[in-house]
């Protein structure tokens, strides 16, 4: 049942994402031979946009005629995200002043697709629309729209300081590493990682402290934590960088004694053993205090 649903949906998800990423071809090819700064060419062609949009309804009815119910509803999402990547792409190789925010997209867009995609892949049973962790919470999506709003307007009214090359490089590798941690941890976890933080233990449920949980207790998280702030270093974005950084490190050291809790619970002593000798990861979070 588990390995099925991965051939239906991880790969469902993995031909869409690949149809959707297909839309950077279109114009790629209209700008081939072109000698003038190809990607303005290319995002102000009116006929590109008109095959573009062309192309996106094609995907989606071809979608709707190969998958039904909830592989579609997977499809679209998978197919979305690659659409994004592909414009993040096509954004961050132009020659404009908005090239970091074609990182950014590529970098939000790979993640959530990421998401899935793993998921599918280490714990089937638990694989579900929300895996892709786009609906995750009303604080999320105000985070993310901030960060458009901020980065629009600051370019608006400091045009110098958008980009900075360096910094922009620096929010990069902020968001490779922590995506790479986190996948890491995830691959690492197997079964025993699920998006949800579990309060019953299944049977199967073992204590994970090899590979990157032998440098932290909590590796995803703190992945987590310094990709979501790479992406407002990347995008230069000053107020973000600080909203980020406070608002995450408040809500992984809540979500990190309440795990802690059901950890205790569910392994007793060997967790308390591994808690003593591993830290969490993540700065001034020390996790659940016993007490005495
Ligand atoms: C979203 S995952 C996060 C895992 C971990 N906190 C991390 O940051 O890598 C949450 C699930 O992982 C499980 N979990 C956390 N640490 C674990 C460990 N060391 N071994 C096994 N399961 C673990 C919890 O029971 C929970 O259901």
């Amino acid at each position: 049942m588990a390995g099925t649903k991965f051939v239906l949906e991880g790969r469902a998800s993995v031909c869409s994402f690949v149809l959707g990423l297909g839309a950077v071809c279109i114009p790629l090819l209209s700008a081939a031979g072109s000698d003038i700064a190809w990607v303005q060419t290319l995002l102000s062609g009116i006929r590109t946009k008109i095959a573009i949009a062309v192309y996106v309804a094609s995907v989606n009815g071809l979608l709707l005629v190969l998958y039904k119910g909830p592989v579609y509803q997977v499809a679209v999402r998978a197919c979305f995200l690659g659409f994004a990547f592909g414009c993040g792409l096509l954004v961050s190789f132009g020659k404009t002043s908005w090239r970091p925010f074609g990182w950014y997209m590529c970098s939000l867009s790979f993640f959530h697709y990421s998401e899935y995609l793993v998921t599918a892949i280490i714990n089937p049973r638990s694989l579900s629309l929300d895996s892709f962790l786009l609906n995750h919470s009303l604080e999320y999506k105000v985070a993310a729209v901030s960060s458009w709003v901020e980065f629009t307007v600051e370019k608006l009214l400091f045009p110098e300081l958008k980009p900075l090359p360096w910094l922009s490089a620096l929010g990069l590798l902020m968001v490779l590493v922590g995506e790479c941690l986190r996948k890491s941890a995830m691959l690492t976890a197997g079964s025993n990682f699920n998006h949800i933080v579990q309060n019953e233990k299944a049977q199967s449920h073992v204590l994970v402290t090899g590979g990157v949980y032998s440098w932290f207790r909590h590796p995803s998280y703190v992945g987590w934590f310094y990709w979501s702030i790479g992406t407002q270093v990347l995008l230069c974005n000053p107020l973000c960088v600080l909203g980020y950084a406070l608002a995450s490190w408040r809500f992984f050291r809540e979500r990190i004694e309440e795990e802690e809790i059901t950890l205790i619970h569910f392994f007793g002593e060997d967790y308390l053993e591994y808690k003593s000798k591993v830290p969490t990861g993540l700065p001034f979070i020390t996790g659940i205090k016993m007490e005495p």
